[in-house]
């Protein structure tokens, strides 16, 4: 082990710490952990290595001790302490990159100060990748750390993709535009999808579903992507665990003036309190299935909400597209949830767009076709990949 080369991929989010060590020259997954929970009173703990996954639940109340904790599972499970892995470099997810951080990017203090700088447009996420990023380079401080930001795959989205129609003056002023995010994941999929199929990626037309707990779809013209579904924030778009995606903008200004909230409880009801939880009470989509079986009716209209915008996306992607290729669903829902892949798609049959019963039925790791023979539009299931796709971008620039 310590002869190999190795990197580290640090994604945190709001309230949970994932992490993966890879093999900088295979790719292999050499250990990959989930820290959930945190600042609740326990969190979930899962480190698999060596083929053996083991779990805990402890108190865990912020990222600091998060990352504490997982040097912690290494040196105790393995594959080895992190001090003996070999590491070349340590990747860090974030979310929002801006205009600065537009492709894989060494960290120093001015890389974190931008990071800081940013975390109003990603309020979820880039307050916790930066404490990732600080508390990481302080116990790790020997080796190159790099920054991928989800928003670096859209920093060349069309000018039309990325403008809303807003005061032109206003716009330029605070930087309001269209970035877009989970990058990384439609870069991935992207690619993979081509590679599964034995095509070239500059030949096909693709829309991407990267539907997890924040959900988001892209476009993809040849491999670039020409529209992406999340915009100044990773509030826009789809309907997501507990964000309400698109919505009326003069919902704030109604909120605001007419019933008084203040603009933390209306950042709050939107970003926290919206979305599959706010219509149904679950955030978690295997909760909200189960609902559904159960013939909740509130469960039942927060799955219609969620894949008519799915399904809506699909359509305005498709005419955007022109002729289109390949539909690829990824990320936890996507990958696992075939009740949403069929709903979202349904009725699209005139536009050569089919979901096969059973083989959405089957479960798999692995990447799927899911319409049937002879479709016009191949429709498939593609695990993502983000750390995968992140090592390769660190090692590019170590
Ligand atoms: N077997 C499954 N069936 C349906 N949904 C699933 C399944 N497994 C995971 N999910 C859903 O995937 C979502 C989390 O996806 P993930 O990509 O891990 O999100 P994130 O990276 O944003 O934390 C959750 O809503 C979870 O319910
Ligand atoms: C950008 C975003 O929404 O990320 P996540 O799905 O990890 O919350
Ligand atoms: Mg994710």
């Amino acid at each position: 082990m310590s002869t190999s080369r190795s990197v580290l991929v640090i994604n945190s989010g709001s309230s949970s710490l994932k992490y993966q060590l890879l093999d900088a020259d295979t790719g292999d997954s050499l250990a990959t952990g989930l820290i959930d929970r945190i600042g609740e009173d326990y969190s979930n703990v899962a480190h698999t290595a060596n083929g053996e996954k083991t779990t805990r639940q402890l108190p865990i109340p912020d990222h600091e001790v998060a990352i504490e904790v997982m040097l912690g599972l290494f040196d105790e499970l393995g594959p080895s302490s992190l001090a003996e892995a070999g590491i070349v470099g340590v990747g860090h997810r974030v979310v929002h990159g801006g205009t600065q951080i537009v492709g894989p990017t060494l960290v120093d203090d001015a890389a974190e100060a931008i990071v800081a700088e940013l975390a109003p447009l990603a309020p979820l996420h880039n307050p916790a990748n930066l404490t990732g990023i600080r508390v990481a380079r302080r116990l790790l401080p020997d080796v190159p750390h790099v920054i991928v930001a989800d928003t670096a795959f859209f920093t060349n989205l069309p000018a039309a993709s990325a403008t809303y129609a807003l005061d032109r003056e206003v716009a330029e002023k605070h930087q309001v535009r269209r970035y877009g995010a989970h990058g990384t994941s439609h870069q991935y999929v992207s690619k993979a999808a081509a590679e599964f199929l034995g095509r070239d990626v500059a030949d096909l037309n693709q829309i991407v579903l990267h539907l997890g707990n924040g959900a988001s779809a892209s476009a993809v013209r040849g491999g670039a992507p020409i529209d992406t579904s999340m915009g100044l924030t990773p509030l826009e778009g789809l309907v997501m665990g507990t964000r309400t995606g698109d919505i009326d903008p003069a919902v704030v200004v109604h909120l605001y003036r007419n019933a008084g909230l203040s603009i933390d409880e209306i950042d709050d009801v939107l970003n926290r309190r919206s979305g599959v939880k706010g219509l149904a009470g679950v955030t978690d989509m295997r909760e909200l299935d189960e609902l559904v079986k159960a013939g909740d009716p509130a469960a039942q209209l927060a799955l219609d909400v969620y894949a008519l915008r799915l399904k809506k996306y699909v359509g305005s992607y498709h005419a955007e597209l022109g002729r289109l290729d390949v539909i690829t669903f990824t990320a936890g829902i996507g990958e696992n949830d075939d009740v949403v892949r069929a709903r979202s798609l349904e009725g699209l049959e005139m536009w050569g767009i089919e979901v096969d019963p059973e083989r959405n039925a089957v479960r798999s790791k692995e990447p799927r076709v899911i319409s049937p023979d002879g479709a016009r539009v191949t429709v498939l299931v593609v695990p993502t990949n983000e750390e995968l796709e992140i090592t390769h971008q660190v090692l590019e620039v170590i």
